[in-house]
């Protein structure tokens, strides 16, 4: 039997414009996956709740408020990485108030969901791209 790995989870959002493009952002050198495509988001700390970690993770990101209410539950990852297991609530979100500004990632870009596949992306989030091309 394999080793049970630890299940990380990490909350996601796509943030969604007036014109159905989706904001994706690239991980910055020095972090694992340094350089992919990932939808904004971030761990869920001890005690936190899912929304709130989202809420919180937006701010810190990319500078916008938004709020509970304006976060639909969409789809979820569940991919097994090689020292943990993802678990990734992606959550739609096309209200929120401020100028998205890049503070944590190496670039910013607004893409409709049938273009992603020119950003690279982490293998966990290929089969959410695919919700997003129907959706939008
Ligand atoms: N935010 C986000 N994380 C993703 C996506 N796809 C994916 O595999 N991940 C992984 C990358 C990380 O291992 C983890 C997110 O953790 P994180 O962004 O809070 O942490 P991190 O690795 O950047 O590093 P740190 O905060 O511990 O410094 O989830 C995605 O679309 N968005």
């Amino acid at each position: 039997m394999s080793t049970p790995l630890p299940t990380l989870l990490v909350v996601a959002a796509a943030l969604i414009d007036a014109d159905g493009r989706v904001l994706i952002a690239q991980r910055p050198e020095g972090k694992q996956m340094a350089g992919l495509w990932e939808f904004p988001g971030g761990k869920v700390e001890p005690g936190e709740r899912p929304e709130a970690a989202l809420i919180r993770e937006l701010r810190e990101e990319l500078g916008v408020e938004t709020k509970e209410a304006c976060l639909a539950p969409f789809v979820f990852a569940s991919h097994a990485y090689e020292s943990f297991h993802l678990l990734m609530p992606l959550y739609l979100c096309r209200r929120w108030e401020g100028a998205v500004t890049r503070h944590e990632h190496a670039a910013l870009a607004w893409v409709r969901p049938n273009r992603m596949s020119d950003y690279p992306m982490p293998p966990a989030d290929a089969p959410l791209v695919a919700y997003l091309r129907d959706l939008l």
